[in-house]
């Protein structure tokens, strides 16, 4: 294995994470996973992220690739730019995570081999798994919120899944070619659920392996009332809008 195969690419959109960023690509780059790469999705951060990203990428010896867009253009399309990019190589398995460490890098093999030794088509890092938690830090009101976000989702789309809203997830990348990527339009909590029903609507199985979920120390969500109201709408748009909820192979 030579530094730059791109087995497994950990995808990582950044948006003013200019102090996470050394830390998670530190983290990623001590993991014991063979070919892994990581790609930063950057949309042009004002806090200089980008810059950050670029040297991480020169003293990397190839391990490490920036992908710079325009301007802030929300998660979810940043993920499928950055999907769309890995696609076009030759990697098995793409990982996408925040980029704020509130997601813990040393599962990462653990869904590579659920991957490998299940039939699961997407492993979902699940903090409502048994062994799954959350930041003692987490107010009541998140802690509800994220609750209500769950059961809303089951409630109308029945997706099975019991963290439909996680952001850490392993994708075998056959089952990214079989997402019409380009046509995925939503963001935030929305494009993790949209993702989700993707996978369902073509037959293929999510697998859940428990994560504790960590609360970033460094930099702010980019959580915004319009990303709830997206993420409120999308199950009833998904489920009764042109494109019903239907398996289909
Ligand atoms: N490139 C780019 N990156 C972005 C953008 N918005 C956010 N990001 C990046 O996406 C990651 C997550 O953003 P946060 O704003 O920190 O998300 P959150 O509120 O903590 O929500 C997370 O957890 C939810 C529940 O699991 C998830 O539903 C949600 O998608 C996200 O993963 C971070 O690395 C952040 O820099 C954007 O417009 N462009």
């Amino acid at each position: 294995m030579t530094s730059s195969s791109r087995n497994v690419v950990v995808v990582l959109p950044t948006y003013n994470e200019r102090d996470n960023l050394p830390r998670i690509v530190g983290a990623l780059g001590d993991l014991d996973v063979a070919g892994l790469h990581v790609l930063v999705v950057d949309d042009n951060s004002p806090d200089g992220t980008g810059d950050v990203a670029d040297k991480l990428a020169l003293e990397s010896a190839g391990k490490v690739s920036v992908l710079h867009r325009r301007e802030k253009d929300g998660l979810g399309r940043a993920y499928v730019a950055g999907f769309e990019q890995t696609l076009a190589g030759d990697a098995e398995v793409v990982i996408q995570m925040d980029a704020d460490l509130s997601h813990p890098v040393e599962v990462i093999p653990v869904m590579l081999e659920t991957l490998a030794s299940t039939d699961a088509d997407v492993v979902l890092g699940s903090r409502y798994v048994a062994g799954g938690s959350v930041a003692g830090d987490w107010g009541w009101h998140r802690r509800a919120l994220s609750a209500w976000a769950n059961f809303y989702v089951d409630m109308i789309l029945r997706l099975g899944v019991k963290d439909a809203t996680a952001g850490f997830k392993a994708w075998k990348a056959d089952t990214l070619r079989r997402i019409d990527l380009p046509s995925v339009r939503s963001s935030g909590y929305a494009f993790q659920v949209e993702m989700n029903y993707r996978v369902v609507q073509r037959g293929m199985r999510i697998a859940e392996v428990p994560i504790r979920f960590e609360e970033r120390t460094e930099g702010v969500s980019k959580m915004t009332f319009t990303v709830q109201a997206e993420s409120a709408l999308l199950p009833w748009k998904l489920r009764f809008g042109r494109r019903p909820l239907r398996p289909h192979r």
